[in-house]
């Protein structure tokens, strides 16, 4: 008999996505789904239902626990809410979850198989129970370069980010294009006159995007601009998501040693790809060919672009990744620093491997144990 696998969140944006890889992977037919919702309850679950056809309400304990597994992508306040009345009920199930909530949870995993699967599968033979999906800029670092990790060539890593608007949400993406209609609208007369002066355009663009351009949920312009700040101010100095970099990278390759990740992670005006320009201090100095020989073989969605310009504005770029599960890997050469130091640029769709990919795979992980 197919296992019952709650689905809450499944409407959302990740949930969406999550949605349509299950659907194009064939994963329905391995389960019965039960279909969550937190405003709906009651109503018609969506075409893939099968022996349950209504919306169960996902604040209801009773319902979820009925379930063998639950996963997740409704976000960690429902989260933090309704797992641990879950958990307090008996309910010895497996929760999948898309939140950061209970990533550092000395019980959980942080799931991404390609990079991980012998750490989730020595949790599962130790009962593990609780299965966390990183966070989008960590898991596609490690997507693009668990061959050097795997290796244990690192010494560290400095990563800058160029992060999508996706990643705060569907309004935020919504904001982003509003924005970019309010920069264009101000000077369309003048681009429509091949006469008219560039530092005119120029003056009422940037008149634009301080006063006309939303900032409701970015709380800055980010069209025609960037955010050199992503999530919550701690008091050390860094940003909530430039601290998750050590701390889930760490968790996800279970180091015994903490390999030091910092950088600045900064908000861009792509829509669902995440980029990292890194800095990487290697262990040894090892001669580029052995370099991209182990990056190339790290998983086969690593799509390697050698370090030249036309491969490089071609395929590095957010309208060539964007949708795919490919995560480009380039721009690696050695750094004037010295032979160890090492430049490397990853971008990946942050909806896919950041967020709905790794979720979908544990399923299935769980599914064939
Ligand atoms: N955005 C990202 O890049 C990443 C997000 N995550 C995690 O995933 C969680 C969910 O993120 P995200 O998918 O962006 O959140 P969304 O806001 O898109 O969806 C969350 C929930 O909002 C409810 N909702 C209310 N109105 C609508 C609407 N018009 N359309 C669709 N859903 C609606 C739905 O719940 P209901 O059906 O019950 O009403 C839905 O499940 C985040 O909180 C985060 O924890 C993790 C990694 C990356
Ligand atoms: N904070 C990420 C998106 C995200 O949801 O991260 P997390 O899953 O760690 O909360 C971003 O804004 O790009």
């Amino acid at each position: 008999m197919s296992k019952l696998v709650g689905l809450v969140g499944w409407r959302g944006m990740v949930g969406s996505v999550l949605m349509d890889r299950m659907t194009a992977e064939g994963d329905f037919a391995h389960i019965d789904p039960v279909f969550f919702s937190t405003s709906n309850a009651g109503g018609a679950a969506p075409a893939q239902a099968q022996s349950q056809r209504t919306l169960q309400d996902a604040n209801d304990v009773a319902a979820l626990a009925r379930c063998d597994i639950v996963l997740t992508c409704q976000g960690g306040d429902y989260t933090k809410a309704v797992y641990p009345r879950l958990r307090a009920s008996g309910w010895r199930g497996h929760w999948i979850d898309a939140a950061s909530a209970l990533r550092m949870e000395p019980e959980t995993v942080i799931v991404l198989d390609p990079v991980n699967e012998g750490l989730i599968r020595q949790r599962l033979a130790a009962g593990g129970r609780d299965w966390i999906g990183g966070n989008c800029t960590n898991s596609i670092l490690l997507m693009g370069l668990c061959g050097l990790f795997r290796a244990d060539l690192v010494e560290w890593v400095s990563s800058m980010t160029y992060q999508a608007a996706s990643g705060g949400g569907a309004n935020h993406m919504r904001e982003l294009l509003q924005g970019m209609g309010v920069c264009h609208a101000a000077v369309a007369a003048d681009l429509a006159n091949p006469a008219s002066a560039i530092l005119d355009i120029d003056r009422k663009v940037a008149q634009a995007i301080r006063d006309d351009v939303p900032r409701e949920y970015f709380g800055a312009p980010l069209a025609g601009g960037l955010i050199p700040w992503i999530d919550a101010q701690l008091d050390n100095g860094q940003s909530k998501e430039e601290w998750k970099g050590q701390a889930e990278v760490n968790k996800i390759l279970g180091t015994a040693q903490t390999i030091p990740v910092d950088g600045l992670c900064v908000r861009i005006g792509a829509m669902r790809c995440h980029s990292l320009a890194l800095t990487l201090k290697l262990k040894q100095d090892l001669p580029l060919a052995e370099i991209e020989a182990l990056i190339r073989g790290g998983n086969p969605w690593v799509k390697w672009v050698p370090n030249e310009r036309p491969a490089s504005v071609a395929e590095l770029t957010p309208a060539a990744i964007t949708g795919g599960l490919q995560v480009g890997v380039g721009r690696v050469r050695k750094l004037n620093m010295g032979p160890q130091y090492l430049s490397a640029f990853v971008i990946g769709d942050q909806l896919l491997w950041g967020a709905a990919e790794p979720l979908r795979r544990m399923l299935r992980i769980l599914l064939a144990a």
